[in-house]
């Protein structure tokens, strides 16, 4: 239950960090879209761990192999089978978990609601998951592409350092020349310094990852449950370790007059656009043609070697723990890319919802 996501456009996420593989089916992609296997492959490489020093040390290729749903070159509009074997699993690096919960992290909340549970690697509850959501958002991405609606993420802030450039095609182009994914190369030598000090500590940070979309038309979203924000909300607080989502101004909205932040419209050859855009895209629910925004706050990944206390749950008793094995200092700069591929995800379904990309056929 509960690893399928999308109604035209849907998602189901499987396997585990330390079993044989993680992938994902996606079902009612229209048939007709060019796709091949390294589309697919140079947004996981962006994902993928062990390529940087502020990056889980695991070595993972992370090789994608799509197994159906493709026909000549081209999506035949059955689902789509993307698989990526795990090849590095160090699985004795979690035997002093099986009954010791890491504290903040996913083992104690899985032990309790399944009893068994795969505690190697986090099993499914490990970020290694989100290899599911690149591989669907690669695909939704190039669907979203045809329709000129293009999608980009950074990480704007680690601990208290923030970054401040936000022009879209400065940011497209400086996020893949660190190793943060920031879009100001200021701000993430900074945050890169941050974060290698943490690891030094035995300890990790947190961040914001930002993700914009242009070129979304007006009208998607559906009242009153499905409304695109509810939508975005929904998928992005899915990704693991997140525990805030905010768009447009978010949470400052609630120390704002609306004097200072609405926003106000104008014409220009013909067509409607506001002169701000503190909705980030969205109001009422549904997409008013602005750039769509959204944010999310990550925590810091919880498995440090700093001691911590936790309890055994076999013998009922006190514990205290250093973790060991490869973990992330700072989960951000490889959410970058979950993030915008779970926007694209949201944005493809309801393109097909609305009318906008047909849900068969992407020729007709
Ligand atoms: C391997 C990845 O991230 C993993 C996420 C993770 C966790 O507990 O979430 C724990 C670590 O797994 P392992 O101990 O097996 O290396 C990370 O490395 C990945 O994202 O590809």
């Amino acid at each position: 239950m509960g690893n399928t996501i999308g109604k035209m456009f849907s998602v189901t996420s499987f396997g585990s960090s330390h079993g044989k593989a993680v992938g994902a089916v996606i079902d009612g992609c229209p048939a007709n879209l060019e796709l091949s296997p390294e589309d697919i492959q140079k947004e996981l490489d962006k994902r993928k761990p062990g390529t940087s020093g502020v990056t889980t040390p695991r070595k993972e290729e992370d090789k994608v192999q799509i197994l159906s749903g493709i026909f000549e070159g081209k999506t035949d509009g059955t689902p789509i089978t993307g698989i990526v074997y795990n090849n590095n699993q160090h699985s004795k690096d979690y035997s002093m978990f099986k009954n010791t919960p890491r504290p903040s992290h996913g083992d104690y909340g899985w032990m309790s609601k399944y009893g068994n549970y795969d505690y190697n690697g986090g099993g499914r509850g490990s970020g290694r998951i989100t290899i599911g959501h690149v591989i669907a958002g690669a695909i939704a991405k190039k669907l979203l592409k045809t329709k000129n609606i293009e999608i980009v993420s950074q990480v704007v802030q680690i601990g208290d350092i923030m970054a401040h450039s936000n022009d879209f095609d400065t940011v497209k182009e400086n996020v893949e020349k660190n190793s943060v994914r920031c879009g100001d190369l200021e701000a993430a030598k900074a945050m890169e310094e941050l974060i290698l000090a943490k690891k030094q500590e035995g300890d990790s940070i947190g961040g914001i990852v930002e993700t914009v979309a242009v070129g979304v038309p007006a009208g998607l979203g559906e009242p009153v449950f499905e409304r695109l924000d509810g939508d975005l909300a929904r998928i992005l607080m899915n990704i693991n370790a997140v525990k805030g989502v905010e768009i447009g101004f978010g949470f400052d909205v609630a120390t704002s007059s609306a004097s200072e932040i609405n926003d106000e419209y104008y014409i220009e050859d013909n067509e409607i656009y506001t002169s701000t855009n503190s909705s980030g895209g969205i109001i009422g629910g549904i997409s008013n043609g602005m750039p769509i925004i959204s944010r999310i706050a990550v925590k810091p990944t919880p498995s440090i070697s700093k001691c911590q206390k936790t309890v055994n749950l076999e013998k009922m008793e006190a514990k205290e723990i250093s973790i060991q094995g490869r973990h992330d200092p700072c989960i951000c700069p490889r959410a970058t890319i979950v993030a915008q591929s779970s926007v694209a995800i949201v944005l493809a379904d309801h393109m097909i919802r609305s009318g906008y990309i047909h849900p068969s056929n992407l020729e007709i």
